[in-house]
């Protein structure tokens, strides 16, 4: 199966439709391209996959869109669904199939295939079977496309990108975990709600595993450029360390809730990667706390350990990571969730 989005320019007979609606201007030089190709895979066209399409379609950012899944006929079903949006959508070439073939020359691979967790279960509980799906997924995006940048998402997504990592041979910047971009998302979300403002305006990072051990960075957060803990302080308006510690859990906690309601997640992180795929594609050298090898950043010193620090991403992947202010106990709880992390990554053969 090899499904195209693109449709015939002959009519029947072998007229060829194109010419008859328009006739080409004349001209003395061919027209140039006015802006580079963009090609974006997405593996996995389950909840996360399709949230994540459907965003990038939405926003304009692939001239191409590849879907791959093991599943011939609902990956069939989800291409013509979306392609029957044409009308109402940025002009993208939409493709799918089985074959990893479709995937050649993409910019970008997204891989969100894999086990999800049932309610009440963790994301480290996925990794077994996750990993022996990687075995399977990574080899041939390498193949078709060896200059990507690789973007994971299956959980548990420190894991599985450093697997991805050591799978591929590719150099450490072109592989990326989406990391705690989305709990960053969901505490700016919660702090922007307590305190009634917009949370575009909020700057606030959680770091660490995307699990239970992430560590909410409390002494760098600002709101409107104002550092909110010294503030406080300064202006001596007294705050619980209890109220704080409760947003930090309502975020841990904000995964387990919507499993619980809906099954599974899938808008906050369809709009996390699409957000992230802006950043690499264009450019646009923001800062985003996403999965990166951590060695070397902020005392963390055990192996080849993969976990979220506030990165800088570009057009070739990870660029450097920002040296964002931490107290002791923040970075005492980074380590810890580096340690939690890396005893299970060093049990893996890979
Ligand atoms: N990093 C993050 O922030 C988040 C990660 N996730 C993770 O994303 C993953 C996907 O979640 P959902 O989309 O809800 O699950 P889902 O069950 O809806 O979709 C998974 C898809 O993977 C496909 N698949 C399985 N094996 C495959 C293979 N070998 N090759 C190609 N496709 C294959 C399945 O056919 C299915 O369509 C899970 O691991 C989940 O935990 C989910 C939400 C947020
Ligand atoms: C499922 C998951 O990892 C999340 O929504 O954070």
């Amino acid at each position: 199966m090899h499904k195209s989005g693109s449709s015939s320019s002959l009519g029947p007979g072998g007229l060829d439709l194109t010419q008859a609606f328009f006739r080409p201007i004349l001209s003395a030089a061919p027209p140039s391209p006015t802006k580079r190709h963009t090609k974006i895979s997405v593996v996995g066209a389950g909840n996360v996959g399709m949230a994540i399409a459907q965003t990038i379609l939405t926003q304009d950012l692939a001239d191409e869109l590849v879907l791959v899944d093991a599943k011939a006929d609902k990956l069939l079903g989800e291409m013509l669904d979306l392609q029957h949006a044409a009308a109402f959508l940025p002009r993208t070439k939409i493709m799918a199939d089985v074959d990893y073939a479709v995937t050649a020359g993409s910019d970008l691979c997204i891989v969100t295939a894999g086990a999800r967790q049932m309610p009440g279960e963790t994301r480290l509980n996925l990794l077994h079977r996750n990993v022996a799906l990687y075995r399977s997924i990574v080899p041939p995006l390498v193949k078709y496309s060896p200059e990507t940048i690789l973007l994971i998402v299956s959980n548990p997504v420190d894991i599985l990108t450093y697997v991805a990592w050591r799978l591929s041979g590719f150099p450490s910047n072109r592989v990326i975990g989406s990391g705690t971009n989305l709990d960053s998302s969901r505490f700016r979300f919660l702090i922007a709600d307590h305190l009634d403002v917009n949370a575009q305006d909020v700057q606030a990072y959680i770091v660490g595993e995307h699990g239970d051990s992430s560590v909410a960075l409390w002494s760098s957060i600002s709101v409107g450029g104002v550092p909110i803990l010294s503030f406080l302080d300064k202006q001596e308006i007294a705050y619980e360390k209890e109220t704080l510690e409760n947003i930090h859990k309502e975020v841990v906690d904000g995964a387990y809730e919507v499993i619980r309601l809906k099954g599974y997640t899938s808008w906050a992180i369809g709009y996390s990667v699409a957000n992230l795929a802006r950043t690499l594609l264009r450019d646009q050298r923001r800062i985003h706390p996403v999965s990166v090898i951590a060695r070397g950043f902020y005392g963390i010193e055990d192996g080849d350990v993969f976990l979220s620090l506030p990165a800088q991403l570009g057009r070739s992947g990870v660029l450097g990571v920002a040296n964002v202010h931490m107290n002791d106990e923040e970075t005492h709880r980074l380590k810890k969730s580096a340690a939690t992390i890396s005893e299970l990554t060093s049990q893996l053969e890979i």
